[in-house]
């Protein structure tokens, strides 16, 4: 890692799927997120923050230009070096949690760690500490089926912020839930990100892009960069 490094940079960035016919999904971009940044990316259904999400999280090459994260070129790596890369740099939260339902919260992040080569003991420490900082340090040994959607989704953070990720990349990690318990997810991931996490939050959701400072708005395959609505709005005042 290169300390300087933006987390990620996308130089000239495209992504066309091959089709038949072609379906240029993200169109050559380029977009740089600082260590410690908090930034939503925002756009209507078939947009390309699938796409967006694909690449940055290292799940899809793109076929144009050059994805750098943490200052690594992404594109020389054989897939092994990018599975790799991706587990050690990327933390993912999904909107369906993705949880284990017989395992237990703690064993939940715990299992994160298992090819990671940290000790058992080491694991289970570091799981009960993932799971203290989300605030489910009374629910460890719950199974996920006896909690509710928000205390998912932040045992799905728990497990994300284990190994130490250098960027946080949620897809809409508030599709499941109430708007009480979305807000308790957004204050926690804005919390996070005043400890210094750069953090990525893909959303269909303007008010939940608002909480950003900045948001990444894509409009048929393009990035637009820029502040939020909300900065925009207070600016305008
Ligand atoms: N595998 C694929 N092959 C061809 N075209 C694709 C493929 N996946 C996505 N697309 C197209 O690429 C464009 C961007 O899709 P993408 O899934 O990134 O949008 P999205 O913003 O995530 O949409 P949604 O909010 O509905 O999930 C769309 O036109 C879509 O039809």
């Amino acid at each position: 890692m290169t300390p300087s490094a933006p987390v990620i940079a996308f130089r000239g960035v495209g992504l066309t799927y091959p089709g038949p016919p072609p379906v240029e999904a993200l169109k050559p971009s380029e977009l740089t997120i600082e260590r410690g940044d908090f930034v939503t990316v925002v756009g209507p259904s078939g947009s390309g923050k699938s796409t967006f999400l694909n690449i940055a999280g290292l799940l899809d090459a793109p076929t144009a230009g050059t994805y750098l994260l943490d200052g690594i070129d992404t594109g020389v790596l054989k897939d092994s070096e990018r599975t790799a890369l991706r587990g050690r740099h990327i933390g993912f939260v999904f909107q369906s949690f993705h949880l284990m339902p017989h395992r237990s919260a703690q064993e939940n992040v715990t299992l994160a760690m298992l090819y990671t080569g940290v000790p058992r003991a080491e694991r289970a420490r570091r799981a009960a500490e993932a799971l203290r900082r989300v605030g489910l340090g009374h629910r460890m040994d719950a199974l996920p089926s006896r909690m509710s959607g928000g205390e998912r989704q932040r045992v799905a953070i728990a497990r994300a912020l284990v190994g130490h990720p250098s960027l946080l990349l949620c897809d809409e990690p508030t599709g499941n839930l109430d708007s009480r318990n979305a807000d308790t997810l957004l204050r926690l991931l804005e919390g996070l990100h005043e400890d210094g996490m750069t953090v990525v939050v893909i959303t269909h959701d303007a008010d939940v892009a608002d909480r950003g400072a900045r948001t990444v708005t894509i409009r048929d395959g393009v990035l637009h960069d820029g502040p939020s609505r909300a900065v925009r709005e207070q600016e305008r005042a």
